[in-house]
């Protein structure tokens, strides 16, 4: 069956400003390193995400998209600024809080990250691990209520026929649909995705960023997604932030807004780096034969200040 072609059609305004938001960040700030060396990542990111919205992080490859998913998640402190997460602050958290909020994080990579020679249902019931005690070692070991959920959850993605089958005998837009029933088995608060549709053709990415706007709907259900893919944002997203070398640089509802508009998060980068480039070459740089961001570029123009 063919996928839809994304128009702008299928997301309706942001939802209700109803409720604390999901995430608020204020200021965060992430370095990596110390001292002429140390780069900086994150750079003073300030927003929020209400509940039930579907948010598209867009940027340049290296501008900090997934550094930020990360500290979202817990997985690593900001520098500096605070954010917090359903409720946990995430610069003063200790261990066992961060494992608390990632267990109500719901997470997709971009590589899926199935066991491909279990069956399709029991990486599903691994989602929820989280909330089960002791190890897992078969589908018959995790009780029937989760294995019942897990049938529910591969349902909800369109794959219970598919059920039994080894995961790895799968396309990668199933893959990344199981990927999902598999982390709604935590009934997330939120769910963060990084690059999710990066290795899959556009019919499935399509499938895939339907599927995360319709559990975000159906389950009001907030969700943050890194993308490379500027029509997907706007087909599927409430809104989009924008950064640029770890700077917030765009937030805007993608209700009404034109793709050239948004496409200027890239164009002024690219112009950005060619006059860097020309300042470069002027100043007897060597240049790399590869593209290269503004944010990879700067630190290589102010080495040795
Ligand atoms: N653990 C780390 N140590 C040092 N530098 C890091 C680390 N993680 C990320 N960086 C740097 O931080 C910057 C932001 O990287 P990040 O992976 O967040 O970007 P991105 O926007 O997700 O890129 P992509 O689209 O390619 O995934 C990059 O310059 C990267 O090299």
């Amino acid at each position: 069956m063919t996928a839809p072609a994304p128009t702008a059609a299928h997301v309706t305004g942001s939802p209700a400003a109803a409720g604390e938001p999901v995430i608020r960040l204020d200021g965060l700030t992430k370095r990596f390193g110390s001292g002429a060396d140390s780069l900086l990542a994150l750079d003073d990111v300030s927003f929020e995400v209400r509940p039930g919205e579907v948010v598209a992080l867009l940027g340049l490859s290296g501008s900090g998209k997934s550094t930020l998913l990360s500290l979202l998640d817990g997985l690593q402190p900001p520098t500096s600024g605070d954010g917090t997460v359903l409720g946990t602050a995430l610069a003063r958290a200790g261990r066992s809080e961060l494992r608390a909020l990632r267990r109500r994080i719901g997470f997709v990579f971009q590589q899926f990250h199935l066991v491909g020679r279990l069956s399709v249902l029991e990486n599903v019931c691994t989602g929820a691990l989280g909330s089960l005690r002791g190890p897992r070692l078969g589908l018959l070991s995790y009780p029937r209520a989760v294995r019942e959920r897990a049938l529910d959850g591969l349902e909800q993605v369109g794959l219970a026929a598919h059920a039994f089958q080894r995961a790895d005998t799968l396309s990668g837009g199933q893959q990344q649909r199981v990927a999902v029933a598999r982390a709604l088995m935590q009934e997330p608060g939120l769910l963060l995705a990084d690059e999710p549709v990066a290795s899959l053709d556009p019919e499935s990415s399509a499938q895939v960023m339907r599927l995360l706007a319709r559990v975000a709907r159906e389950r009001e259900l907030t969700v943050l997604c890194s993308l490379h893919q500027v029509d997907l944002a706007l087909s599927w997203a409430h809104r989009i932030v924008g950064l640029r070398s770890g700077r917030v640089v765009m937030d805007v509802a993608t209700e009404g807004i034109d793709r050239a508009t948004v496409m200027r998060l890239y164009e002024e980068v690219a112009a950005e780096s060619a006059e860097g480039m020309a300042a470069a070459v002027a100043a007897g740089a060597t240049v790399a034969r590869h593209p290269v961001s503004a944010s990879a570029l700067v630190p290589a123009l102010t080495k040795g200040d």
